[in-house]
């Protein structure tokens, strides 16, 4: 069964941290993320394929929708777990609230059938939940590097 779990977050910027990361570079570690951003402080931004940063302007009434590492090793690399961050822009309080829809707690993680044939090989080994956490936590590892960790040499 998928986990999923929401986190507020309320960030107190002050004077000092302005131009400095409220939450770091990272991918989300789950399958699929609903960020209902803060409706007037920007700050988040989304790593683009040239590795630049593209602003998230807030806007009002709408929902963010990402994908994390576990949808890129189900997809077999045909979906992309985006790397992102927060900057910390104005001193002010940023308020974000995020519904994370996690991998399976119980099961193996791998490619779906469907995502892998000759054109296609599998990517990544086989994983489970806690290995996965155990890596990214012991070793900080929050941009996807776990993944590359468990790519499989073809
Ligand atoms: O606060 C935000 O806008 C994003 C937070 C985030 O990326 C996360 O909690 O994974
Ligand atoms: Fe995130």
């Amino acid at each position: 069964m998928l986990e999923q779990y929401m986190n507020i977050i309320k960030y107190s910027f002050n004077p000092q941290q302005v131009g400095s990361l409220g939450v770091p570079t990272h991918t989300d570690n789950g399958f699929l993320t609903i960020l209902q951003d803060d409706e007037y402080v920007g700050g988040l931004g989304m790593m683009n394929e040239n590795g630049e940063f593209v602003p998230v302007d807030p806007s009002p009434g709408t929902f963010l929708v990402n994908l994390g590492d576990i949808a890129k090793a189900w997809s077999n690399g045909r979906l992309c777990n985006v790397m992102h961050r927060v900057l910390c822009k104005e001193a002010t309080i940023r308020i974000s609230i995020a519904s994370f829809l996690l991998g399976p707690k119980d099961e193996v993680v791998e490619a779906a059938q469907e995502f892998v044939d000759s054109e296609h090989p599998r990517l990544y080994a086989p994983f489970n939940h806690d290995d996965y956490w155990k890596e990214r936590l012991s070793k900080n590892l929050r941009a996807g590097e776990v993944l590359e960790l468990l790519r499989v040499n073809i």
